[in-house]
C-alpha cells in the first residue's frame, strides 16, 4: 500500500486532509515544516492543496520559501508567530508599548563646531578610526521617495555628480589614510564597509560597485550582507497570509532596519573584527549628504566618553518625521536612554502629563533630540550582548485596521524592527549616550519625493533632493567661513515649492576636508567666493591663499602636488535652472531636486605632476 493511503499515516495531519494526501512529496525536513506549521495554527496554508500530481512543483516550492523564512529569523518561524501573536494581541488591546514609563529629557554631549572641544574630539575620533569598521543600512526601498533606482546611486550633489556611495567610500578611505598617518609606525589597516541591502536593493548596490571599480575601495573590503523579508500576517491569530497573486507563495515584506544586527552577528564578521582589534562599528543610513562631517567629532565622544552605544543627533523640531531621544524611567526604576519613534512620542509625552504632547520648547526646537540614526557601537560590549540575542532586536507591528473592532486589517502586516532599538535589551549598567551636532553640519537626508516636501510645514525640513543638495552647499560655505575665508550670503529661492537658500555652490573630497582642523590648515589669507560662484576642489593639498573667486573653478590636483590658489577668478560661470518635477524630457535624478546646472563658462585646472604650482588670475 502507498504511504499515502495507509490509514494511520500522517496522523498529525489528520486536520487537514489536502496536505495529509500530499504528504508523499515532501522530504522529512518538510515534513517537519508542516508539522510546526500545523501546530502553529497554520492549517489554511494547505487546504486548497489539490491532489498530488497537481502544481507538485509550486509545493515544493513552497517550502523552499517556508525554509528560508525559518532559518532567516533568529528562533525561526516558530518565534516569529509567536511574537506576532503577542504584539497583535497588544496592538488589538490598545496596549501602549511604554506603559509604566514616564519619560524625560536626557542628558549627553551637545557640541559646538569648530570651538576647541569640538576639533580635539574630531583628533581622538580620526585616532580611532583605523579600529572602526563601517555598516551602512540600504536595505529600504524608499518609498516615499519614490525614486525609481536605490537611493545610494542618487548624486549626494550635482557639481561633481557624484553618488552617495562614492562619497561614501572615498570618506572611509579618507579616514582610513588620516587614521593611519596618526599611528606612530604607520598601519595598513583597511577599513571594512559592510553594506546591507535586501531583495529590492541587492543586485543594483552589487553593479554599482563593480561597474565603478568599488569606487577605489578594495573589493576585499566589501561585504554585502543580504536581508530577507519577513511573512506578512493576515489577521489577529496571526495567520500567514498567502500571496494573493500565488497561492503556494507567502506573502513578504520588509523586516525593517534592525535585521541588521542579526546579519551581523550570524555573519562571523564581528567576531573576526575583534580578532582584527578593532572596537568600534559605526552604522548608518542611505541618504545623508552631511553624515561624515560628524563622524570623527561622534567617534572621538564615543571613544573619551567610553560610550557603549553613542547615536548621533539633531536638534529636533516637534513633530518632525525623526524620532526623539528620550530618558525613560519606569515605575520599578528601570531607565534607559532610547529612541521613541516620531508616531509614538507625541501619545506618550500626552498619556504621561504632556498636555501638549510633541511641541517645542523656547529654544523653538522639541527638548528631545531628533535621533539621526547613525550608531557608534563599542564592538566588545556588542558582541557580549549579541551572543545573548543573536541580534534578535525588539519588535513592533502597525496593522490598519477596517474599523474600530479590531477584528480584521485594511491589508496583510508584518512585524518590524528597528536598529535604533538596539539598547533596549541593554542591562542598566551599558553606558548609553548620545552626541548632539548642528543639523546644518550634520544632517540633511533625501527621503522626501517634491510633492511631499512641498506640504511639509513651514518651518520644518524638507527631506528632498532639492533640500539635501542646499544642505551641502550651506555647510561648505558655513565651514569655510568658520576657517576665514568670506563666502557670500544666500540667496532664497523656490524649487519644487520648496522655498531654501541657496549658497555659493562650495564643494569638495573627502581628502581635502576631512575634519575642520584639515579645512582650517588650507584656507589663509583673505580669499572669498562670491554668490554666482562654483568651487570644486579635489585634491588633497590644495590651498586657498587670497583667491578671489566670481564664476566656476574646479580643481583637479594629483596627491603630490601642492597647489596654491591665488588671484581674481572671474568667468560666466554655472547657473542655475528652474527644473519642474513633472518635466519628463529632464532625468528623474534632476526633476526631483527642481533644478539643474547650466554649466556656461568655468576654470577647470589639473595639476597631475608633484611639486608646487599656484593658480593665480
Ligand atoms: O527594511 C529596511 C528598511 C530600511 N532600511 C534602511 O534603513 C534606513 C532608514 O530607513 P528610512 O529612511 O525609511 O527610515 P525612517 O525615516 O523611517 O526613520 C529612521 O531614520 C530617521 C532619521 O533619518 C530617524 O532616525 C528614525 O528614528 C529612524 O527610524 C535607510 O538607509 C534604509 O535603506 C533597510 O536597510 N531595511
Amino acid at each position: 500500500m502507498a504511504p499515502g493511503t495507509d490509514a494511520g499515516y500522517g496522523q498529525w495531519a489528520a486536520a487537514c486532509p489536502p496536505l495529509r494526501r500530499n504528504l508523499q512529496l515532501l522530504s522529512p525536513d518538510e515534513v517537519e515544516l508542516a508539522k510546526m506549521l500545523l501546530n502553529e495554527g497554520q492549517i489554511h496554508l494547505f487546504e486548497h492543496w489539490p491532489e498530488p500530481g497537481v502544481d507538485d512543483d509550486n509545493k515544493r516550492g513552497f517550502f523552499d520559501q517556508v525554509r528560508r523564512l525559518n532559518s532567516s529569523y533568529p528562533g525561526g518561524l516558530v518565534s516569529y508567530i509567536q511574537n506576532a501573536k503577542k504584539l497583535l494581541a497588544d496592538s488589538k488591546e490598545g496596549k501602549n508599548p511604554y506603559d509604566g514609563f514616564t519619560p524625560s529629557v536626557p542628558s549627553g554631549e551637545v557640541l559646538t563646531f569648530g570651538n576647541d572641544n569640538f576639533v580635539s574630539l574630531e583628533t581622538a575620533g580620526i585616532k580611532e578610526a583605523c579600529n572602526a569598521a563601517f555598516v551602512l543600512v540600504a536595505g529600504g526601498l524608499g518609498e516615499r521617495l519614490g525614486y525609481k533606482g536605490i537611493k545610494v546611486a542618487l548624486p549626494r550633489e550635482t557639481t561633481t555628480g557624484k553618488c552617495f556611495l562614492q562619497h561614501y567610500i572615498e570618506s572611509i578611505l579618507a579616514f582610513q589614510e588620516a587614521s593611519c598617518k596618526m599611528v606612530d609606525e604607520g598601519c595598513q589597516t583597511k577599513i571594512p564597509f559592510v553594506i546591507m541591502t535586501s531583495d529590492d536593493t541587492n543586485a543594483l548596490t552589487i553593479k554599482l560597485l563593480e561597474s565603478n571599480s568599488y569606487f577605489g575601495m578594495e573589493p576585499s573590503q566589501v561585504k554585502i550582507l543580504k536581508q530577507e523579508k519577513v511573512a506578512c500576517l493576515a489577521d489577529n491569530d496571526a495567520r500567514l497570509a498567502l500571496d494573493p497573486s500565488d497561492k503556494y507563495k507567502i506573502q513578504t515584506k520588509p523586516h525593517g532596519h534592525g535585521d541588521v544586527h542579526s546579519l551581523l552577528y550570524s555573519s562571523g564578521l564581528l567576531e573576526q573584527w575583534k580578532t582584527e582589534g578593532r572596537k568600534w562599528v559605526l552604522f548608518f543610513q542611505d541618504t545623508n549628504g552631511l553624515l561624515f562631517n560628524a563622524i570623527p567629532s561622534a567617534l572621538g565622544v564615543s571613544a573619551t566618553k567610553g560610550y557603549n552605544v553613542n547615536s548621533l543627533a539633531v536638534p529636533r523640531k516637534a513633530k518632525e518625521a525623526i524620532g526623539g531621544i528620550t530618558k525613560l524611567t519606569h515605575v520599578d526604576g528601570r531607565t534607559m536612554v532610547i529612541n521613541v519613534e516620531y508616531n509614538q512620542l507625541d501619545p506618550l509625552l500626552r498619556a504621561t502629563g504632556h498636555p501638549d504632547g510633541d511641541s517645542n520648547c523656547e529654544t523653538g526646537y522639541s527638548p528631545y533630540p531628533g535621533n539621526i540614526n547613525q550608531l557608534i557601537l563599542e564592538l566588545g560590549p556588542y558582541i557580549e550582548e549579541l551572543k545573548k540575542t543573536h541580534g534578535a532586536i525588539s519588535e513592533f507591528v502597525n496593522p490598519k485596521y477596517t474599523d474600530s473592532t479590531k477584528t480584521a486589517f485594511k491589508s496583510s502586516t508584518r512585524l518590524e524592527c528597528m536598529m535604533q532599538d538596539y539598547p533596549k535589551t541593554l542591562p542598566p549598567s551599558a553606558k548609553v549616550g548620545f552626541t548632539v551636532m548642528d543639523t546644518w553640519l550634520a544632517y540633511a537626508p533625501v527621503k522626501n519625493n517634491p510633492e511631499d516636501a512641498a506640504k511639509v510645514p513651514k518651518g520644518n525640513p524638507y527631506h528632498s533632493a532639492t533640500s539635501g543638495e542646499m544642505a551641502i552647499y550651506r555647510a561648505n560655505s558655513l565651514i569655510l567661513r568658520k576657517a576665514g575665508a568670506q563666502i557670500a550670503d544666500p540667496v532664497v529661492h523656490t524649487f519644487n515649492g520648496q522655498e531654501v537658500e541657496v549658497w555659493p555652490r562650495v564643494t569638495w573630497s573627502p581628502r581635502w576636508g576631512l575634519t575642520f582642523k584639515s579645512v582650517k590648515e588650507k584656507v589663509h589669507g583673505n580669499s572669498s567666493v562670491s554668490q554666482r560662484s562654483a568651487l570644486v576642489i579635489n585634491g588633497q593639498n590644495v590651498f586657498l591663499e587670497g583667491l578671489s573667486l566670481d564664476g566656476t573653478l574646479v580643481v583637479n590636483a594629483a596627491d603630490e602636488a601642492e597647489v596654491k590658489l591665488t588671484g581674481h577668478i572671474q568667468n560666466k560661470g554655472w547657473t542655475i535652472q528652474h527644473v519642474d518635477y513633472k518635466d519628463a524630457s529632464e532625468k528623474e535624478e534632476i526633476r526631483i531636486r527642481g533644478f539643474k546646472l547650466e554649466k556656461i563658462e568655468q576654470l577647470e585646472v589639473n595639476y597631475t605632476e608633484p611639486g608646487n604650482h599656484s593658480l593665480s588670475a
